[in-house]
C-alpha cells in the first residue's frame, strides 16, 4: 500500500465537497479519478497530497498519517501536478524543472551531477530538452504543461499526483505522456476527463460524483453504458475497436452533431 484515502472529508462554503472518499493507490499502479465538472476530484487530489486538511478522516502514506510527516520528507516521495500551475516569475524551462530537486538537497548543497541528470532526463522524457533555456512565460499551455510534469519527474517523487495532466495537449503527447507514466512504475493517480484515455492507461478507475466514489474497480467493470449514462448524463455505445480494446463511441444524433442523445 502506498498512498490512501480513509472515509475523508472536506468541505467548503457550507458544502460538502469530498464526502466520505476512501480509496487506494496500488504501488506502481495508475488509478484514475473521473467525474463531471465539479464532482470534487481537484480537491480530492488536493487533499491526498496534504495542500488541503482533511476536516475528518485520515490520509495515509505506507500506513502513516500523511499530517505528521515532515513536509520535506513528504516532497521526497510525492509529487503533485497542478491543473494550471503558473508563475510570475522569470524562470528558465530549466530553472522551472530545477525546482523538483529542491527537496533532495540541503540548504547550503552546491548542484551536483546527479541533480543536473535527473532534470536533464526528465526535460527529454517529456521532448522539451530543446527548450531548456527558453523562458517558462513564452511556452505554449502544452509546452508548459509539460515542464511541470518534469519538474514533478526531476523529483523523483515514488508518487505521483496529477490533476488533468493532458489538459492542453495534442493528441501525439497526450498518448506519450500517458505511456511514459506506465513505464516509470511510479505510482500515480491522475484526474482524467478523456473517458477512452483513462480506460486504455489506468489500472483502476474510481469515479466521483457529488463528492463521494460511486465505484471503482478495473476500467472495464467501472466504465460501462450505465455508469456512463448515470453519471455523466451522456449515451455511449461501447464496443471492441480496431486495436482490439475497449472504445467508448458518443451516441450523437448526426442532424443536430453536439446534441448528446
Ligand atoms: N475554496 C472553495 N470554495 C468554495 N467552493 C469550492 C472551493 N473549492 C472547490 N469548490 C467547489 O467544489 C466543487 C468541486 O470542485 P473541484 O475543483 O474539486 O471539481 P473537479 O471535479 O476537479 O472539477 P473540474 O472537472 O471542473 O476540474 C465545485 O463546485 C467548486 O466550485
Amino acid at each position: 500500500m502506498t498512498l490512501a484515502a480513509h472515509d475523508i472529508r472536506w468541505s467548503a462554503a457550507r458544502r460538502m465537497i469530498v464526502d466520505g472518499v476512501t480509496l487506494t493507490a496500488e504501488p506502481g499502479r495508475i488509478l484514475g479519478l473521473i467525474g463531471p465538472n465539479g464532482s470534487g476530484k481537484s480537491s480530492l487530489l488536493r487533499l491526498l497530497c496534504r495542500l488541503r486538511k482533511v476536516e475528518s478522516g485520515v490520509v495515509t502514506l505506507d500506513d502513516r498519517d500523511l499530517a505528521t510527516m515532515p513536509r520535506r520528507d513528504l516532497a521526497k516521495r510525492l509529487a503533485f501536478v497542478e491543473q494550471q500551475a503558473s508563475t510570475e516569475v522569470q524562470l528558465s524551462v530549466c530553472d522551472v524543472v530545477k525546482l523538483g530537486r529542491t527537496p533532495h538537497r540541503g540548504a547550503l548543497a552546491s548542484w551536483t551531477d546527479a541533480d543536473e541528470e535527473a532534470v536533464e532526463a526528465a526535460l527529454a522524457r517529456v521532448d522539451m530538452s530543446e527548450r531548456h533555456d527558453q523562458p517558462w512565460q513564452t511556452l505554449s499551455g502544452g509546452e508548459r504543461q509539460r515542464v511541470h510534469i518534469a519538474r514533478a519527474l526531476a523529483q523523483e517523487p515514488r508518487e505521483l499526483i496529477l490533476d488533468e495532466p493532458t489538459n492542453h495537449l495534442d493528441i501525439q503527447h497526450q498518448l506519450s505522456i500517458l505511456a511514459l507514466l506506465r513505464q516509470l512504475g511510479v505510482t500515480c493517480i491522475i484526474a482524467l476527463h478523456d473517458l477512452n484515455l483513462a480506460s486504455l492507461f489506468c489500472d483502476e478507475i474510481a469515479v466521483l460524483h457529488g463528492g463521494k466514489v460511486v465505484a471503482s474497480g478495473a476500467p472495464p467493470e467501472v466504465l460501462t453504458e450505465d455508469l456512463i449514462a448515470r453519471v455523466f448524463g451522456v449515451a455511449v455505445s461501447i464496443r471492441e475497436g480496431a486495436s482490439g480494446r475497449r472504445h467508448i463511441e458518443y451516441l450523437i444524433d448526426p442532424p443536430q452533431m453536439g446534441t448528446p442523445r
